[in-house]
């Protein structure tokens, strides 16, 4: 049995519960369940802290985890990425009060409050920077008007939080991060259960990102047409009964389906359709 570790609190608890159920598994019915075992895909789930993810995988004893890339770097635990999962993203920014600290050089003397210690120690000493750093559980913003900080270092989404704060942010991001899927550093990459539930999870990233277009074009305009929309391996063409004509089929990138549309009916294609793509194993 595959046995997988999900945040059981937090951003990324929500939608790694609907990218799970979305892929075909069971999930939890009620969130103080820690366990449930799901035997028709034979996969076990564990529902724990986002934070202690990466620790339980690297233990050897959890086979995958999702999980954020900023926790797992954080953690400096033995375990390693294998599929970006596209939400619960952000940046990793330092931030202070406008005209405090200017750039990265500024930090040297300073404390920085954050619930990132790992990460933030680890790119104060790649930069050589000697900077107290303070641990703070959340709410880190505030760390600056209690006196607690000169600078913190914190998940930077939408950057209101920030300004309800009055900070700004100081040099660039130290990383950008998502959710992730991780194992142990160095686990079998070939493990059939792994490999399936990976493809699984791939499924719905393209279900999300892609949709099915279909068409009717004149033969004419057929290798223009196929240029628009060249699908993942080739578009299906299939001959109409009106001599001259063809359907095409093909997977399109669902951000530049109105884009395509337009440029498709614009060389005469006519019949032009998107659907949904509920599952996928590519
Ligand atoms: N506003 C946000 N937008 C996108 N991702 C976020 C946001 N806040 C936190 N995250 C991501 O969520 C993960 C942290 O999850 P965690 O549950 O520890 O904290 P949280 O989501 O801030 O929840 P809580 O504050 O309730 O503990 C990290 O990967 C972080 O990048
Ligand atoms: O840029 P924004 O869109 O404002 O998002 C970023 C904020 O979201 C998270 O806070 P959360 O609400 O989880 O509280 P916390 O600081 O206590 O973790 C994070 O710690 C930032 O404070
Ligand atoms: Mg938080």
């Amino acid at each position: 049995m595959l046995r997988i570790a999900v945040p059981n609190k937090g951003s990324l608890s929500g939608p790694a519960a609907e990218m799970l159920h979305e892929a075909g598994y069971q999930q939890r019915r009620e969130s103080k369940e820690l366990r449930i075992v799901d035997p028709t895909n034979e996969v076990e789930f564990f529902y724990l802290r986002p934070r202690d993810i990466a620790i339980y995988v690297a233990s050897g004893q959890l086979d995958i985890g999702l999980t954020g890339r900023d926790l797992l770097i954080d953690s400096g635990a033995d375990a390693e990425e294998i599929l970006p999962l596209g939400f619960a993203r952000s940046t990793f920014r330092y931030a202070s009060k406008p005209g405090t600290v200017t750039g990265l050089a500024d930090l040297a003397g300073k404390t920085v409050a954050t619930s990132y210690e790992g990460i933030v120690a680890g790119h104060l000493a790649e930069h050589g920077i000697d900077a107290s750093v303070v641990h703070l559980d959340g709410a880190v913003e505030t760390a600056i008007q209690l006196g607690v900080a000169q600078v913190i270092a914190d998940v930077v989404e939408t950057g209101t939080s920030l300004r309800n704060a009055g900070l700004e942010v100081v040099g660039e991001p130290i990383m950008q991060s998502e959710a992730v899927v991780i194992r142990r550093t160095g686990a079998d990459g070939d493990d059939p259960k792994v490999q399936q539930f990976l493809r699984r999870l791939q499924g719905v990233l393209v279900a999300r990102t892609y949709v099915m277009m279909d068409y009717d074009c004149r033969v004419e305009q057929l290798e223009k047409a196929v240029a628009l929309t060249p699908g993942l391996e080739s578009p299906t063409v299939s001959p109409l009964h009106n001599e001259g004509w063809v359907a095409v089929r093909a997977m399109v990138p669902a951000k530049e389906a109105q884009r395509i549309m337009d440029d498709l009916y614009d060389i005469g294609a006519r019949a032009i359709l998107t659907t949904a793509i509920h599952a996928c194993r590519l």
